[in-house]
């Protein structure tokens, strides 16, 4: 046997346990498939000083392939069905799609219970590392380079929503699932909870997956999923980026705890700007902040009708079109957490308190400070 067809025979026979495994995957033909034997060699046994991060599902690792390309590894947990579930998605999802603002997926390795797949590797982490990481990186963000960001990340989700079919809601838009490359270009990742939207539907009902703080509403309180749900954590992301802060403060005084709350007092005193990163000082685009803000409280507006489109965002952020549209209070989370409370009180709870979200999996202590939240429609139901 040629050393090629010997090739070509262990990666049909990993194709054929893919297959065997899942069923065929639409989009799986642009994958490549790899043996454990090779992402281990390529990681140096997986060894700790390898790693590079740890997700809910996970840990990742930085590996050189033996063709030298570099790249990440993500391995997920044998124990969890939910990752095994996520597994199949994001290949499902991204296989066949492939856009500058996103991470590329090169494939995977199933192999016994090993669940891996295998990414391009990001040389600058995540934003929620980098920038809002508190001091891990030396990375400096000019204002020019959050304006890059938060235009290539809007980029990205446009082309998710209307650029591909069926269109795509990534559910989990996030500083930490925004990864730079070398240059600082971002690209979205982690796939794992995106939604196909079938042909001729706006919305789907769908049991709540995704990260507190970042949450939109109406589908925290009802399930109910369509793009605008994205364009409510954009607009979180967007307030993160322009201010190089998490969303979620829990150390700092109550009236400032949150983000958006805060933006808000501020943008209803006519003081937005103060907001802008103080690490900054004066160097900055006061206009192109100023309309950044306002562009994230219309993303954040409580009714889904009244957030603009993705590619609508992109033309606001570049300035080609005006935030025109009206901007009254955003949908806030201390409202959802007032709501539980009153209607816990109401159900004759006098002791009821605002805890909001059951978080079923998470890691609160990830650099964002944020847990992602998956729920039962009838947990999401608690908070209605
Ligand atoms: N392609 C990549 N290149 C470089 N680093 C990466 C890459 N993918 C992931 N990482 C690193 O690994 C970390 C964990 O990523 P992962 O997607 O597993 O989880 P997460 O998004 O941080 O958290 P969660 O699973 O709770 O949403 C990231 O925060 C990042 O630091």
């Amino acid at each position: 046997m040629t050393c090629l067809s010997f090739l070509f025979k262990r990666r049909n026979t990993s194709r054929q346990q893919a297959i065997t495994n899942f069923g065929d995957i639409p989009g799986m033909e642009y994958m490549i498939i790899y043996s454990y034997k090779e992402l281990s060699s390529a990681t140096e046994d997986f060894s700790p000083g390898n790693k590079i991060g740890e997700g809910g599902f996970g840990s990742v690792y930085k590996g050189k392939l033996k063709d030298g390309r570099v790249v990440a590894i993500k391995v997920l947990s044998s124990k969890s069905k939910q990752g095994v579930r996520e597994f199949l998605n994001e290949i499902k999802v991204v296989s066949s799609i492939a856009h500058e603002n996103l991470v590329r997926l090169y494939g995977f390795c199933v192999e016994g219970d090993n669940r891996i797949l295998v990414y391009d590797y990001l040389e600058n982490n995540s934003l929620a590392h980098t920038l809002l990481g508190g001091g891990h990186s030396n990375i400096q963000f000019s204002w020019e380079t959050r304006s890059r960001i938060c235009i290539g990340v809007a980029r990205g989700l446009a082309f998710l929503h209307e650029e591909v079919r069926p269109r795509i809601v990534h559910r989990d838009i996030k500083a930490s699932n925004v990864l730079l490359d070398s240059h600082l270009t971002p690209k979205i990742s982690d796939f794992g909870l995106a939604k196909l939207l079938p042909p001729n539907t706006t919305h789907v009902s769908t049991r709540v997956a995704g990260t507190i703080g970042y949450l939109a509403p109406e589908y925290a309180i009802h399930g109910q999923l369509t793009r605008r749900a994205d364009t409510y954590s954009f607009g979180v992301l967007l307030l993160e980026i322009v201010t190089g802060r998490c969303n979620t403060n829990t150390r700092l005084p109550c009236e400032d705890q949150f983000l958006l709350e805060r933006t808000w007092g501020l943008y209803e005193r006519g003081e937005v700007l103060s907001i802008v990163d103080a690490s900054l000082g004066d160097d900055f685009d006061a206009e192109e902040a100023c309309r950044f803000i306002k562009i994230a409280l219309v993303c954040t507006q409580d009714a889904p009708r009244l957030r603009p489109s993705m590619p609508a965002v992109v033309r606001m952020l570049r300035g080609e079109s005006n935030v025109s549209m009206e901007i009254t209070k955003p949908g806030l989370i201390t409202d959802l957490m007032d709501l539980k409370v009153r209607r816990q009180r109401d159900a004759g709870d006098p002791d009821a308190s605002p805890v909001v979200f059951t978080t079923l999996h998470g890691s609160p202590s990830s650099s964002s400070g944020n847990a992602t939240a998956i729920m039962s429609s009838s947990t999401a139901a608690e908070l209605a």
